[in-house]
């Protein structure tokens, strides 16, 4: 399988922090809309869309999104909450493992499902370890996550090592979505410092300043979601903050 869109992080990367767009077919109040607000997004520096959502996300919803984003030059990676979230349309696919579930579904079953079709297709996989931390939203509950405390950074790293040695190359550390608070720099600092992982932070992220932080704690990849959908200008100006950030 080609590694295209892991270098294409891994480059850019060098030169800062990312952020993605995070967008969930289910939520889209106006899908006629979404071609401006995407390039909208795009043209701020946005470096990737997220697309994906844990209730009432259909592979039809998911097909419908991807077709719609298709001649935006950037990729377009899948954020799957389960096994019917798997189409070619995709430029990749977050293979998410998580780790601190007490359900082995989430941990290894879905991705043995999930594995043959992904080869089939071709798609690449970006191997990540998927944590929930603090608050943990819809997909804490569905994915049957014992949270990790915002405040418990030894934890977190001790997973997020168990995440490298076992050869993932992604850590999402994830507050869930709307989550009253973000993940803390704390948290992100200690790992970056410590774990060989690229570090996508999401959940909660709702200003500059606080993506900024996160940013400067040592985040690779600054996730919104909700944000884009409640407030779009809101959604650019973190989105420029962050590129502005990456050429100082
Ligand atoms: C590798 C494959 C194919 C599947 C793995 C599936 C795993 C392990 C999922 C982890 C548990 C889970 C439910 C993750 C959800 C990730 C996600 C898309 C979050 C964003 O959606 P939300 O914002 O929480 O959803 P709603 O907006 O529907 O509440
Ligand atoms: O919707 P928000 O709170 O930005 O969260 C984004 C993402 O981390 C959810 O999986
Ligand atoms: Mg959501």
């Amino acid at each position: 399988m080609k590694e295209k869109i892991s270098k294409y992080i891994q480059q850019l990367s060098e030169e800062g922090a990312l952020h993605f767009s995070l967008i969930d077919p289910d939520k889209i109040s106006n899908l006629d809309k979404l071609d401006s607000l995407a390039r909208k997004l795009y043209e701020a520096g946005t470096s990737a869309f997220l697309i994906g959502g844990t209730l009432g996300v259909s592979k039809d919803k998911l097909d419908n999104v991807l077709e719609i984003l298709s001649d935006i030059k950037i990729p377009k990676i899948i954020f799957p909450s389960n096994i019917n979230l798997i189409s070619e349309k995709a430029d990749a696919i977050l293979f998410l493992s998580l780790l601190n579930s007490d359900d082995i579904y989430y941990v290894i079953g879905a991705q043995v499902v999930a594995a043959p079709l992904i080869k089939k297709l071709g798609i690449e996989v970006l191997p990540t370890g998927y944590l929930i931390i603090g608050y943990g939203g819809t997909a804490g509950h569905i994915g049957r996550a014992r949270i990790i405390p915002f405040d418990n950074n030894d934890l977190a790293l001790s997973y997020a090592l168990a995440a490298e040695f076992m050869g993932m190359k992604f850590l999402y550390l994830e507050a869930g979505s709307g989550s009253p608070e973000p993940v803390k720099p704390e948290m992100v600092s200690l790992i970056r410092r410590f774990a060989n992982l690229t570090i996508i932070v999401g959940g909660g992220i709702r200003t500059q300043e606080t993506a900024i932080k996160l940013v400067e704690a040592g985040a690779h990849i600054i996730v919104t979601g909700n944000i884009i959908e409640d407030n779009p200008e809101k959604a650019i100006k973190i989105i420029e903050s962050i590129r502005n950030y990456r050429r100082v």
